[in-house]
Formats: C-alpha cells, sequence, structure tokens
C-alpha cells in the first residue's frame, strides 16, 4: 500500500451540557461543553469502512448527558474522568480518551423575592479541563482563558536591547495588562492514589495567580508570568507545570501636547488601549526535575 493511516481521534466535540441540582428551594448549575475524543483500533474504519470498532460519535454525546444526569457533575475534572474511564474501560477497540471541558460560571442574583434561582453568567474567565487516559495511566491539565487583568502602576519596562530600529521609549511607570491563559498539569497519574480536591484546587491556583500578578513590581511581563507559575508550584503541591500565554495589551500614553495638555503618569495619564498587534509573551515554569508536556502552543490544548 502506497499510503498508510497515521495518528487519528474521533467523537462528539461541544456538547453543550447544563446540569441543575435542587437542594430544596436552592438551584446550583454547571454549565460545560464537552469534547470527546477517542483512539484506538480504528484502522479498518477508516481503510475499508468497517464500523464493527465504532462506538458512534452519537453514543458518545448520549453519555455525556446520561452521566450529568445519573453522576451528576461535582468538577468538570471529575466529570472527564469518569467520562475516560467508561469509554476505554468498556471498549475493547477504544485504548485512549481525551476529554476537553470548558466550564461557564454562573454568579447567583441576590434578591429579596422567593427561592435561589437566579442567575447572571459571570463575565470572567472560561475554566478548562483537559482528561487523557490510557486504560491505565492519566494525564489532567487543568487552567482558564480570558483571564483579563490590569495593574496600573508598578509595572516598567527598559534597559532592554536598542539597534538601529528601535523607537520605543523606556517605561519607567506603564500600565500592565495582558488576558491571562493558563494551563496546569496535575502530578496525579494513576488510579491508586488520592486525587487532588479539583474544586479547592482550581480556586487556590487561580487567587495565586492573581495575588502574585498584583504583588510583583514588574520589570516585564515575562518577569510577571515566571512569578505567577512560582508562586503556583510553590504553593500548590499537586501541581507540578505551568504554561501561560499572554498577550501584552499594550496602553500608549496619548500626545495631549497639541492641546496644551501635558500627559504623564506621574498625575494620572490617558492612554489609547491598543487591540494589535500585541506583544505575545509565552513560557512554561517547571516544578524542579519534572518535564514539560504542556503543549507550547495553547490552542492546541
Ligand atoms: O513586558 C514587556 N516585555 C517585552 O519583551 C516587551 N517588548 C516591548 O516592546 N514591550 C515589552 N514589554
Amino acid at each position: 500500500m502506497p499510503t498508510f493511516l497515521g495518528p487519528n481521534q474521533y467523537g462528539k466535540a461541544e456538547n453543550r451540557v447544563v446540569r441543575i441540582t435542587r437542594d430544596g428551594a436552592t438551584h446550583h448549575i454547571r454549565d460545560l461543553n464537552v469534547s470527546v475524543s477517542l483512539s484506538g483500533d480504528m484502522d479498518e474504519v477508516h481503510y475499508s469502512g468497517s464500523n464493527a470498532n465504532v462506538l458512534p460519535t452519537d453514543t458518545t454525546k448520549n453519555t455525556v448527558y446520561a452521566f450529568a444526569k445519573e453522576h451528576g457533575i461535582d468538577s468538570p475534572e471529575q466529570f472527564g474522568i469518569h467520562l475516560a474511564r467508561h469509554f476505554v474501560a468498556g471498549q475493547d477497540a477504544i485504548h485512549r480518551a481525551r476529554i476537553r471541558i470548558e466550564e461557564y460560571t454562573w454568579e447567583r442574583i441576590e434578591h429579596s423575592g422567593e427561592g435561589a434561582h437566579s442567575f447572571v453568567r459571570k463575565g470572567q474567565e472560561t475554566r478548562l479541563t483537559q482528561v487523557t487516559h490510557d486504560g491505565s495511566s492519566w494525564e489532567v491539565v487543568s487552567g482558564l482563558r480570558d483571564l483579563t487583568v490590569m495593574n496600573s502602576t508598578d509595572s516598567e519596562f527598559r534597559g532592554y536591547v536598542k539597534d538601529k530600529y528601535t523607537t520605543l521609549p523606556e517605561a519607567h511607570d506603564r500600565v500592565l495588562a495582558t488576558d491571562v491563559s493558563a494551563r496546569w498539569r496535575f502530578r496525579w497519574s494513576d488510579d491508586a492514589e488520592d486525587a487532588p480536591d479539583w474544586e479547592e484546587s482550581y480556586v487556590q491556583v487561580k487567587g495565586h495567580l492573581l495575588r502574585a500578578f498584583a504583588e510583583t513590581y514588574s520589570r516585564s511581563l515575562q518577569q510577571t508570568l515566571y512569578a505567577m507559575g512560582a508562586r503556583i508550584i510553590d504553593h500548590r503541591d499537586e501541581i507540578d507545570e505551568v504554561r501561560f500565554s499572554l498577550p501584552n495589551k499594550h496602553h500608549f500614553l496619548v500626545d495631549l501636547a497639541p492641546f496644551g495638555l501635558e500627559n504623564d503618569t506621574a498625575d494620572g495619564a490617558v492612554y489609547f488601549a491598543a487591540d494589535r498587534p500585541y506583544g505575545l509573551i509565552e513560557a512554561t515554569v517547571l516544578r524542579d526535575g519534572r518535564e514539560a508536556k504542556i503543549p507550547a502552543d495553547l490552542t492546541n490544548l
């Protein structure tokens, strides 16, 4: 045969599942986007069209909804683990399952009426997880995207390389803003070990990331990135690796001199918030002795 089949996977992408739990008049929402990718003995479906090993993608979709009802959704990670285990353990031909989940969070609307069943979608970050299972080992990489943060001072950028094309003035006091996209890999990889408390872990990791952003006097976004990753690794024993992709959301001082106005950071200034181009700062922070496994390009995860 002049050709042969390379890596392949299949499944149902972007199953939108909303699970309401009732606790008397108080309701709880979990709102997920779940993508299932399966791989294994799938040569024949590609070569000859035999579907003998193919669990339909439609069935994988149904499984997501049935599991949400039967088992509930304690955390995106736990839900992903449950699904991955089911597909690999339940089908001889399926050797590996990868479950990707995005979670959209809802905040309770405080009001003086009856019941606790009104929510407003939180505009902040999207929580993410990816669970991969091959029948024996696990990889859980969680994270977030679109967590927009800004420091209105305590940031500078100077002392950089200058060549004949450099025009950027040194900044002694600038705005530092970014949309944080981060992924962190858990050490847990074996059913036999105790799994982390996924909910607690997420809240704590996000808190450390934000506090490191706020508390680091920044000489560059690179330095701030490292401080955020190092703080997570230092405080969260369950995590071995953190990867960031941080667009530098540039805020340029507007030239108001033509209008006889000084525009100086020292007494509060007016900025032009540019949307593109943007600096893009990406790096991984690792626990000593560990290897980088999260893909360099987070759009692939
Ligand atoms: O924090 C920064 N890092 C850079 O590498 C860089 N380059 C640049 O033009 N501005 C900035 N800011």
